[in-house]
């Protein structure tokens, strides 16, 4: 399998080259040259199956000769083993129809660590055998920052440096990257939002001098690989309540077009999804493309559900590149647009993507009745982003077909809002009881490449 770039003008990649290496040289994000798919009757195997079983049937094909099958298994056994679950996500029932699918209990409670813990596997085993050393930067509105430093804390072949938005995470996800002491950790308050922070993390990757100095490396969804591995749990989840047997929606609380993605690479590799449901919160331009066919930038206003204050969704580019045919000039020069502020999307490519998804939107005020409304109607407690999901779910849903909303996030690391919303502030577990009690670590820079390289040069020597 190899992987070309949305833009069409980088050379293709084996799945290590592009895992190491993020962004593709032209600017692009990496896909896969086509999509591998599943038989119906291999998907209907998956029932009853572990996690981890179905994750090793649901990656191989795109895996190539990176990793043997057994390296492989023993990845991810170990990327999954410190998750609080059994079932790694399980599913709650809402009603009758609908379903919650619990993304939250690996170590730093959020969905980001289905990926990032078995990305931290991933370049363990592929660092150590190349005998490299690479600088992670990554860019984070809160979740993927802190389960970053928890994959890669510690690892001798790897420093990471997470660009946050100054003032603009919850206290919990804050203290999340700035208490580790391992020293190969620097977390970086950035004045300006998450869309400044990931803007520039890619002019970093741009550079390309810089990219080869510091050996850059990026685990981002950026990555392909962090995608990749978010697509099990669409099959894990729609596969316990019924499929291929039967189609199922799924509704995706949406901010970088990350998640949602992943659950139209599994549509594509054969899982009968009926609605990809794209959920905003009040940043909604993936919303009005849908509605209207523009993606125009507006500012980013910050919300109660902040991993999801992102007006440039990196990986739309990635489904762009779908619903034009696959021509990367089409995909360049609409993001050459986007950086002037926008793009029309044709008539052909609005329908295509109208033909896979849904979407709707959800207010500040919304998404505390929807987490009061929730936790009254079944006793579930909500983190601000799940509610999003639940709210437009409920909005959009055809009840005749089985919906699944990804609970993206523990409700402890929002507890304002779900205070707000239920006069209960949830207790965070065990492990992290001492979070408030550990000294800070963080360094704030200005918004500006030239400081930020400057730093990072500093901090590695
Ligand atoms: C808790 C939470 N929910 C939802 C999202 C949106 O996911 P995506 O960016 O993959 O669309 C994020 C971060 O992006 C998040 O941290
Ligand atoms: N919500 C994310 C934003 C970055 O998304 P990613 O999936 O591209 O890493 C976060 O919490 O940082």
């Amino acid at each position: 399998m190899k992987y070309v770039s949305t833009r069409g003008q980088a050379p293709a990649l084996s799945f290590e080259e592009a895992m190491l290496s993020g962004l593709a040289l032209d600017g692009g994000l990496y896909v896969p040259e086509s999509w591998p798919t599943l038989s119906a009757e291999q998907i209907r195997a998956f029932r009853g199956m572990s996690y981890e079983d179905v994750a090793f049937a649901v990656m191989r094909p795109f895996v190539g000769d990176t990793f043997t099958d057994a390296e492989f298994q023993e990845i991810i056994s170990r990327a999954y083993a410190p998750f609080a679950h059994v079932a790694r996500c399980p599913l709650v029932q809402l009603d009758a129809n609908h379903w919650l699918l619990e993304l939250f209990h690996g170590p730093t409670l959020a969905f980001k660590d289905m990926a990032m813990q078995l990305i931290g596997q991933m370049f363990e085993v592929a660092l150590k055998r190349e005998g490299k050393r690479v600088t992670i930067v990554g860019a984070t509105s809160g979740d993927t920052g802190s389960a970053a430093i928890e994959a890669f804390k510690g690892l001798d072949a790897v420093d990471v440096f997470i660009l946050f938005p100054n003032g603009r995470v919850s206290e919990v996800q804050r203290r999340q990257m700035t208490t580790p002491s391992e020293t190969n950790v620097h977390a970086l308050a950035v004045a300006g939002d998450f869309d400044d922070c990931q803007a520039r993390l890619k002019d970093m990757f741009n550079d390309h001098a810089f990219r080869s100095e510091v050996s850059l490396a990026g685990v981002n969804s950026i990555n392909w690989a962090r995608v990749l591995a978010q697509v099990v749990y669409f099959f894990t989840s729609a596969t316990a309540i019924g499929a291929p047997d039967r189609p199922v929606s799924f509704t995706v609380p949406t901010g970088n077009f990350g998640d949602i993605f992943a659950g139209y690479v599994a549509k594509r590799m054969g899982l009968p999804i009926d609605r990809l449901v794209i959920a905003t919160n009040q940043n909604d331009i993936l919303h009005r493309t849908v509605a209207t066919g523009a993606h125009i930038k507006e500012g980013v206003a910050p919300s109660i559900s902040p991993s999801m204050d992102i007006q440039v969704s990196s990986n739309f580019e990635r489904l762009l590149f779908d619903v034009y045919d696959r021509e990367g000039a089409a995909v360049a020069a609409l993001m050459d647009e986007l950086k002037d502020g926008g793009f029309e999307l044709s008539q052909g490519a609005l329908d295509r993507l109208r033909a896979e998804f849904d979407s709707g939107r959800c207010g500040e005020d919304e998404t505390l009745a929807e987490i009061r409304a929730v936790r009254e109607r079944t006793g579930e407690i909500l983190c601000p982003h799940s509610a999003v999901g639940v709210h437009v779910a409920e909005t959009l849903r055809d009840p005749s077909v089985p919906m699944i909303t990804l609970a993206t996030a523990h409700p402890a690391k929002f507890p304002d809002a779900v205070e707000e919303a239920t006069g209960l502030r949830p207790d965070l577990p065990p492990h992290m009881s001492d979070l408030f009690a550990k000294e800070e670590r963080v360094t704030e820079v200005s918004n500006d490449l030239s400081a930020l390289q400057t730093l990072i040069r500093e901090r590695l020597k």
